[in-house]
């Protein structure tokens, strides 16, 4: 990935994107129970959970990262999130904030679609009963679809004839169509392989049309669901038809909510919440560090550990995060400069650099994506002081913590 990977927050209003949102990050947007409070589009930083690379060799206590933060060997390595203002279904011709929408989109590696399973708000955000939110996935797939659908088949018959006259492959022209999405040739590529019996490009119908945007689709936009206000009581009978329906898309029971409230509370020092678990401490259980809530506030606790701590083991916002740089493929990657220590320049604080990349990536690549392409790269080493070569590949546990020694500049 040659920029930083970018999260969009897809949902339709009031499903609870700014919610979601506020709850990854310290960035406070508009939060509010009617549609279209998010008008802009709303960049923000969240915080990736992972296991760090300091908890592998025992140095937990010196691990201070230089972006994002390390406690107990939980290291929260900023991303990049953007929030998406209100989508409805039309979007694609202009319906609601329309095609702002989607332009905004582009430049997502991968999206959450919020999904709101309660059944209380509408296709619109309306405030209803008994609504179906299987419909929700499905329209918002459609829109997206629709509009890159729209954009290809208003040029169909002059990219054919072009493609004909300069006999280019499907991916070249392709790849010049969907440039501006943020795609590349091998999603192209991969995108067009998985589609049985295509036939060539310029005998395709409005129907292979089709087939080729979802097949794109896929790669350019790998979607998470979260199946968010999982703390209502009618959550439970729609969670399961959207799993049963969609038993390939990985989904994340949320409540976002929930999250931004304990939070809350655990800036107030009314309680000890460690994110991403179900691990809630009030006054009762550490009188001296924590002050009192009132009977209204811990009954609320109560309740969010019966409802969703102790039934779903979090509030689920922080794996919907890491499930979205799952389907990207990421993993974090190590940089150090001395690879016994694991230090960074003189300093006794480890593991400061951390960045994400492609699972499988070549350590040369990672040495000149981080490095830049200008220094010359004379050893690359790993845990051990071991040497590797260019093309060993980063894999989670392996090669992922590296250290790039540079060839002296040659003075001739
Ligand atoms: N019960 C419950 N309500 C939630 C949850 N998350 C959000 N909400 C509520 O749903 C409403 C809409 O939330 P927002 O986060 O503003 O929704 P949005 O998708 O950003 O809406 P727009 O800005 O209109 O696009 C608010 O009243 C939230 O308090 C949740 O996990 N559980």
């Amino acid at each position: 990935m040659p920029r930083d990977p970018l999260i969009g927050i897809v949902g339709k209003p009031s499903s609870g994107k700014s919610t979601t949102l506020n709850s990854l990050t310290d960035a406070a947007a508009a939060v509010g129970a009617f549609p279209f409070t998010t008008i802009e589009p709303n960049k923000a930083t969240g915080y990736l959970q992972v296991d760090c690379a300091c908890s592998r060799v025992g140095k937990e206590d010196l691990c201070k990262p230089n972006y994002g933060w390390c406690s107990n060997g939980k290291r929260h390595i900023p991303v990049m999130l953007l929030d998406v203002a209100g989508l409805v279904p039309g979007a694609h011709s202009g319906r609601g904030l329309g095609n702002k929408f989607l332009d905004d989109l582009r430049h997502a590696d991968a999206l959450i679609h919020v999904v709101d399973v309660s059944g209380t708000t509408d296709a619109e955000g309306k405030n209803t009963r008994g609504y179906d939110p299987l419909n929700d996935i499905v329209w918002l797939q459609d829109e997206i679809r629709l509009w890159i659908e729209g954009n290809l088949k208003k040029r169909w018959g002059s990219i054919v004839r072009r493609h004909t006259a300069t006999k280019s492959s499907a991916v070249d022209t392709l790849q010049a169509q969907f440039g501006g999405y943020g795609s590349q040739a091998t999603m192209i590529q991969k995108a067009l392989a998985r589609i049985e019996d295509l036939p060539p490009l310029e005998e395709w119908d409005d129907e292979w049309i089709t087939k080729v945007v979802k097949s794109f689709m896929m790669e350019k936009f790998p979607t998470v669901l979260a199946l968010n206000k999982m703390d209502h009581p009618d959550a439970d009978k729609n969670v399961s038809k959207i799993m049963m329906k969609y038993p390939d898309t990985k989904a994340v029971l949320t409540s976002a909510i929930t999250e931004v409230f304990l939070r809350k509370l655990k800036k107030q020092g009314f309680i000890h919440y460690e994110e991403g678990t179900e691990f809630v401490d009030t006054f009762e259980d550490d009188p001296e560090n924590l002050k009192e809530l009132d009977e209204k506030l811990l009954n609320r606790i109560e309740n969010i550990r019966d409802l969703v701590l102790y039934r779903f083991g979090s509030t689920g916002v922080l794996q919907v995060l890491q499930a979205a740089t799952d389907v990207l493929g990421l993993i974090p990657v190590y940089t150090v400069k001395n690879i016994q220590t694991f230090t960074g320049g003189n300093g006794t604080n480890v593991f400061r650099d951390c960045f994400l990349v492609k699972k499988g990536t070549p350590v040369g690549k990672v040495s000149r994506y981080i490095m830049g392409g200008e220094v010359t790269i004379a050893a690359i080493e790993t845990v051990g002081g071991i040497r590797v070569s260019e093309e060993a590949v980063v894999e989670p546990g392996k090669n992922d913590i590296l250290s790039f020694k540079i060839a002296p500049r040659s003075t001739a």
